[in-house]
């Protein structure tokens, strides 16, 4: 067994479901707070923040400033900023085609970001480094239920789902093909039609209608479409049917498996619930998708991998390193899909896509389809894309690019840090049992407030990227079951997490952009469902995105606070802001100028990362 393969990220402290925390709770009484020196999962949890979070390794990944963390422990706000806390990785150094000695010192060698997730601050040849005493990631998830009932569970449409059909939908580029109203239209194959059928869905949403069609035709698309409106199938049907028709079918007789399709994302859960849903439309067929993600047993994975497989679905380390590993082979691959593209583009992740499309084997882009999908695409993401896409790529906006799901209704209370907490008791306790998702800013808030709600007998669980990957799904599968109904997460559960009735979102403390609050409040109001969010508006830190809530306020038609508008445009208000009523609004950044209204920003190409740099795959 290798000794890179079983590298874990550092455990964390674990507040999980109420169960789970009780033992823990005496330590985290026990002087977490006044001493940090709570046990090693508090110091460890203490390296590196406050100064500087540098991570050398792999080529220089470089890390700005970090939020401290000391503050949240003792304000429970953590509103002190060192700096710059932009994120920014430096290459990776050359990439190693599998075999052959370990890459170090510039050669690629793949990695599990959770390795470097912990924090530790450990140096370029220390994190490269095999080190004994890190705990081995030998983590193997259970097995997924062979039954056809769990496997087409799904949660129904809601109410609005019909209210798609009024969306408006701007498409551009040239050769439009034409959009679909039916599945039937789509002209798909028999098993890939009952298997739609199978999963509850009887017409096509938006951006399915659109997007099929598109993908059939084997054009590029960039295509933005807001929260839980279907866009994972949007492209997973099309390309399935594809493989279908070519007739692929997976086999456990070559050394190397060869994927047709690739499908990258963020974060493991999103990709495993990506994996899930292709394994579900491609259930009784030939074709076989895989799933490889960090914080997951390496050898595992790839006996997973030699099985067969025709979709392979990772986060772009793990996928990189199996492809460094020389256990994938990209010669064959026609479809390359970038879900939450504008995340897999920003600074964070953009290497590793270069790094992916440079591979050896890799397709040309005009030899390849490309694909790129999600609710937010700042302009300067889409021109940065543009270098992925074939120059003829259609662009597809649904609604308003970067809009909020307007089945969500969003309100704000005005907080201080210090009375954070009680307000956040008081709205769980009115909420009851229903469904709620915490939004917090660092690692650190999430173990302090889950342990908070826990303490306060209410059954909370919690999820970030210091926790393992086994705590990690368990935390969700206990938030799925209504176990735990209150999850606790940073932005690494921002994003796609499609988890039924989920009937409140809480931005206890608020993101640092509208993009990122855009996605955290769309884990609610999914699929036509109505849902409810409810922001903490600290002034003191969040007044840098007044503008931005108010404008994505008004776009959804909402009721913007007077105090908020105020906090956003001053004491006059806003004679100059007026996004009248629109409903929709096209941004291809190809067309020239923005279609946006101007109080709107956009996000940089580098968004800041959350405050204590959560690691997302
Ligand atoms: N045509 C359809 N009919 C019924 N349900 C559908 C249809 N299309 C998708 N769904 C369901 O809607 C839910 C949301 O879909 P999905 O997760 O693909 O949204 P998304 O647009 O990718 O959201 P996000 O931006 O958050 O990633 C899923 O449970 C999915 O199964």
């Amino acid at each position: 067994m290798d000794d890179w393969e079983e590298e874990e990220t550092a455990p964390s402290f674990a507040p999980v479901s109420s169960t789970d925390a009780a033992p823990q709770r005496s330590s985290w009484n026990g002087g977490a707070r006044d001493s940090g020196n709570d046990g090693d999962s508090w110091n460890r949890s203490n390296r590196g923040r406050g100064g500087s979070a540098g991570r050398g390794g792999r080529g220089g990944r470089g890390r700005g400033f970090g939020r401290s963390d000391q503050d949240e422990l003792n304000g429970g706000g953590g509103d002190s900023e060192n700096g710059f806390r932009g994120r920014g990785r430096g290459g990776r150094g050359g990439f190693r085609s599998g075999g052959g000695e370990r890459g170090r010192g510039g050669g690629y060698r793949g990695r599990d970001e959770d390795v470097f997730a912990a924090g530790d601050g450990r140096g370029a040849e220390n994190s490269d480094a095999a080190d004994p005493e890190r705990p081995k990631v030998t983590y193997i998830p259970p097995s997924l239920p062979e039954d056809e009932d769990s496997i087409f569970s799904h949660y129904k449409m809601g109410i609005n789902f019909d209210k798609y059909d009024d969306i408006l939908v701007d498409v551009s580029g040239t050769n439009l093909p034409a959009a679909i109203m039916t599945f039937e239209e789509a002209k798909l194959c028999e098993s890939l039609e009952n298997n739609i059928s199978r999963s509850g869905y009887v017409k096509p949403t938006p951006v399915q209608k659109y997007g099929l069609p598109i993908i059939s035709a084997g054009r590029d698309l960039m295509a933005c479409a807001q929260t839980g409106s279907g866009k994972t199938a949007a492209f997973l049907l099309p390309i399935l049917q594809q493989l279908m028709a070519d007739g692929v079918a997976a086999s456990r007789f070559s050394e190397i498996q060869e994927p047709e399709a690739v499908i990258v994302a963020p974060t493991r859960e999103l990709i495993n619930q990506i994996y899930q849903e292709a394994r579900k439309f491609s259930f009784g067929t030939c074709v076989r998708p895989v799933v490889v993600y960090g914080g997951v047993n390496t050898g595992y994975q790839m006996r997973e991998i030699e099985k067969g497989c025709n979709v392979l679905c990772g986060t772009p380390g793990r996928l990189l390193d199996m492809i460094g590993r020389g256990k994938v082979g990209l010669s064959k691959v026609r479809h390359l899909v970038l879900d939450e593209a504008d995340r897999m583009l920003d600074m964070g992740f953009e290497p590793d896509m270069r790094r992916l499309v440079g591979s050896p084997g890799m397709p040309s882009k005009e030899e390849r389809q490309t694909l790129m999908f999600s609710a937010t695409f700042p302009e300067d993401i889409q021109r940065l894309a543009a270098d992925f896409l074939k120059v003829d790529y259609l662009f597809v906006a649904v609604g308003v690019v970067g809009g909020a799901c307007t089945d969500v209704e969003q309100t704000f209370l005005q907080v201080t840090k210090f009375n954070k907490r009680e307000q956040l008791l008081d709205l769980l306790r009115t909420i009851g049992s229903e469904r709620t998702m915490v939004f917090v800013e660092t690692k650190r808030q999430a173990d302090f407030i889950a342990a908070f709600l826990c303490q306060e007998k209410v059954p909370t669980t919690s999820i970030h990227g210091d926790r393992e990957q086994r705590e990690r799904e368990k935390a969700l599968a206990d938030f799925r079951s209504g176990k735990c109904p209150v999850l606790v997460a940073t932005s690494v559960a921002s994003r796609g997490l499609d988890i039924p009735d989920v009937q409140h979102v809480v931005n206890f403390d608020l993101p640092n952009t509208i993009d990122d609050y855009v996605h955290r409040i769309g884990r609610t109001g999914r699929c036509g469902n109505t849902g409810r969010a409810v922001s903490f508006y600290d002034p003191d830190v969040d007044s840098q995105l007044a503008r931005s809530l108010v404008g994505i306020l008004a776009k959804a038609q909402q009721e913007v606070p007077s105090w908020l508008e105020e906090s956003a445009f001053g004491a006059h208000g806003s004679a100059a802001f007026n996004p009248s009523g629109r409903t929709f609004a096209s941004t291809d950044s190809r067309k020239g100028g923005s279609f946006q209204d101007s109080s709107v920003k956009t996000q940089p190409a580098a968004p800041p990362a959350a405050a204590d740099e959560d690691d997302w795959e």
